[in-house]
């Protein structure tokens, strides 16, 4: 990637929820999870370059999200206090690819991303933890992938204890359905008492997903997909949907089930990964520009 000084291509990728036990409610209504989050190497890509226009585009437009609802102009926006440089504009060019209301964490990964990324070209030297404590108030999954490490999260998502689960090829599968994360947390059915479990057993646990049984009764698409891979595998909800999952130890078995999947479902086969992909690009860039 051409990276120079005043810009910075990253990858911003999606994360999966391995599991998600809901174990309690705070005062507030937000509710105390219990999850494994896992990267996976999909991806959507965004280019920033800083300019002395002092103003924050995004290019191109998305349909039904106005740049203000933007999360990506929302973390810039965040960041725009802390700048030390001159060139305290930016020019945002996002490439989407990741299916939005999905589960899998795309908008909160692109507010990261931008958070990483200007943090560097703004020269802002704030910290990962203050970063991360910054784009906690964008959304519960923010920190996770400003640390860019996989990770045990508990509260609501912003205590991380990172472990290093096994990286399995995985199946996803996106039913036509677009999940309102409020509405599930609203949900009287939802089960919301999961006992607590050991830091100890966390990579050995099988763990479900409490939002399951809610997800698929108000999305009849999600059921369709779900009761057709269940034939297929251990199927899982990341997030609060609508993607499902099923991971595979051999490439060739995702690739049968892809192919023999009714085509109404977009499906990826992709890596899981404990290291973000934009750690991973951002870790070159700093070596590289340190030596300049
Ligand atoms: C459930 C999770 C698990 O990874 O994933 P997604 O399915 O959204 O990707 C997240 O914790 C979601 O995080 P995020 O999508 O950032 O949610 P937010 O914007 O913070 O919250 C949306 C709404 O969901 C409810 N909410 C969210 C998180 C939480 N721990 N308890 C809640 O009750 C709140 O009503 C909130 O207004
Ligand atoms: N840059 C962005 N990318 C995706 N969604 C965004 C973005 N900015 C704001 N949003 C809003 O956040 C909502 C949740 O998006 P996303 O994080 O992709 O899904 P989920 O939380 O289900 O994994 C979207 O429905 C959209 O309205």
């Amino acid at each position: 990637m051409d990276n120079q000084i005043n810009s910075l291509t990253l990858p911003s990728p999606a994360k999966l929820n391995l599991f998600l036990h809901i174990i309690g409610r705070k005062e507030n209504g937000y509710h105390l999870l219990e999850t494994l989050f896992q990267f996976i190497d999909l991806h959507d890509t965004i280019r920033f370059t800083v300019n002395r226009e002092d103003h924050i585009r995004i290019f191109p437009h998305i349909e039904a999200l106005p740049e203000k609802d933007n999360l990506i102009f929302k973390a810039a926006t965040l960041l725009q206090p802390f700048r030390r440089n001159k060139e305290s504009g930016v020019h945002i060019h996002l490439e989407k690819s990741l299916p939005m209301g999905a589960g899998i964490g795309g908008g909160s990964s692109n507010a990261a991303t931008t958070l990483l990324a200007l943090n560097l070209l703004w020269d802002c030297q704030l910290s990962l933890s203050q970063l991360a404590s910054l784009g906690l108030s964008l959304g519960a999954d923010v920190p996770i992938f400003i640390h860019g490490k996989s990770a045990f999260a508990q509260g609501v998502g912003e205590q991380l204890t990172f472990l290093r689960p096994k990286t399995p090829v995985y199946l996803l599968v996106k039913p036509n359905a677009h999940v309102n994360t409020g509405q599930i947390f609203t949900d009287k059915r939802l089960t919301r008492d999961t006992s607590s479990i050991k830091i100890s057993h966390v990579l050995t646990l099988d763990g479900h997903n409490d939002c399951l049984d809610v997800v698929r009764d108000i999305y009849p698409d999600v059921n369709e997909a779900y009761l057709w891979l269940k034939n297929q595998g251990d199927v899982k909800l990341t997030g609060t949907g609508a993607c499902l999952f099923i991971a595979f130890e051999h490439i060739e078995d995702a690739e049968r089930v892809k192919q023999e999947l009714p085509e109404k479902w977009q499906a990826w086969i992709c890596n899981g990964s404990n290291t973000s992909l934009t750690h991973q690009v951002l870790d070159q860039w700093v070596a590289k520009n340190r030596k300049i």
